[in-house]
């Protein structure tokens, strides 16, 4: 794999019940870039996401992060990468640092739990029991797990559900600040306006096939006018490039 290539899958497809949801699918996460996953929902963008993390056997192909195959070398990938894939799990009658801390001991590695807090923007939640979080502190409680260990790539399914407009805003910086320190994102969205704000790149999945790897400055330049029109052509599987 080039060192250059933070992630990389190769020709990846998931079977599920006889049924191809993800189609020899090929893409390319440049280290220290954030790389967007638009899809419509059940396009495949999950199961992606999965594959990548070694959470999901692939049927065919493979998936690379920083060098190591996702299935085979799961075990030591799971200490490299953060992840926040589908609605996050947490002890409900403790408080959002209990979470972190005995996410940090089941992991076995370290992590500052009050930065981490503070990044996401929980620091005043103090003492107060998880079951009495909101939905989107919920959320930021699981993007702080996922990046309390200052993974080298962090996964991210869907983070701005479920987020006010001002939390979305605060966490499109977080992702800005986690890239500048040299983190390598993959952020899947269905929220078109969020993932051209946010990413450097971006891959399009339509019915389980990428249609579309492109930066996203590049997809500026050639549709000024017509950004959201074409993508949401190109999530559709009505433009093929
Ligand atoms: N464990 C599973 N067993 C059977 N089918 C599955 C399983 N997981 C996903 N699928 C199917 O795979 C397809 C892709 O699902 P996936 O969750 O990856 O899509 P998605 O793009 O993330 O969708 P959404 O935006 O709605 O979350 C869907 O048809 C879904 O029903």
């Amino acid at each position: 794999m080039n060192k250059l290539l933070a992630v990389h899958t190769n020709c990846l497809t998931k079977v599920f019940s006889g049924e191809e949801v993800l189609k020899r699918c090929s893409i390319s996460v440049n280290q220290g870039e954030i790389y967007g996953i638009l899809g419509a929902n059940g396009a495949g963008k999950t199961t992606l996401l999965k594959l990548i993390a070694g959470l999901l056997e692939p049927t065919e192909g493979n998936a690379e992060v920083i060098g190591m195959d996702s299935h085979s070398q799961k075990a030591q990938l799971l200490r490299q990468i953060g992840i926040f894939i589908e609605t996050p799990y947490f002890y409900e009658h403790l408080s959002a640092s209990e979470n972190l801390s005995i996410h940090l001991e089941y992991m076995g590695t370290s992590g500052d739990i009050q930065d981490a807090l503070k990044q996401v923007g929980l620091s005043s939640t103090g003492t107060k029991p998880v079951a009495q979080f909101s939905l989107g502190m919920r959320q930021r409680l699981g993007i702080a797990r996922a990046l309390i260990h200052r993974p080298q790539v962090l996964l991210l399914d869907e983070p701005i559900n479920g987020l006010d407009p001002i939390a979305i805003r605060e966490m499109r910086e977080l992702f800005g600040q986690l890239k500048a320190e040299g983190m390598t994102l993959l952020i899947s969205s269905h929220i078109l306006s969020e993932i051209e704000q946010t990413a450097d790149r971006v891959g399009i999945l339509a019915y389980g096939q990428l249609i579309l790897e492109e930066s996203m400055s590049a997809l500026k330049q050639q549709h000024p006018n017509d950004l959201e029109n074409y993508l949401i052509g190109v999530m559709n599987g009505g433009i093929l490039c």
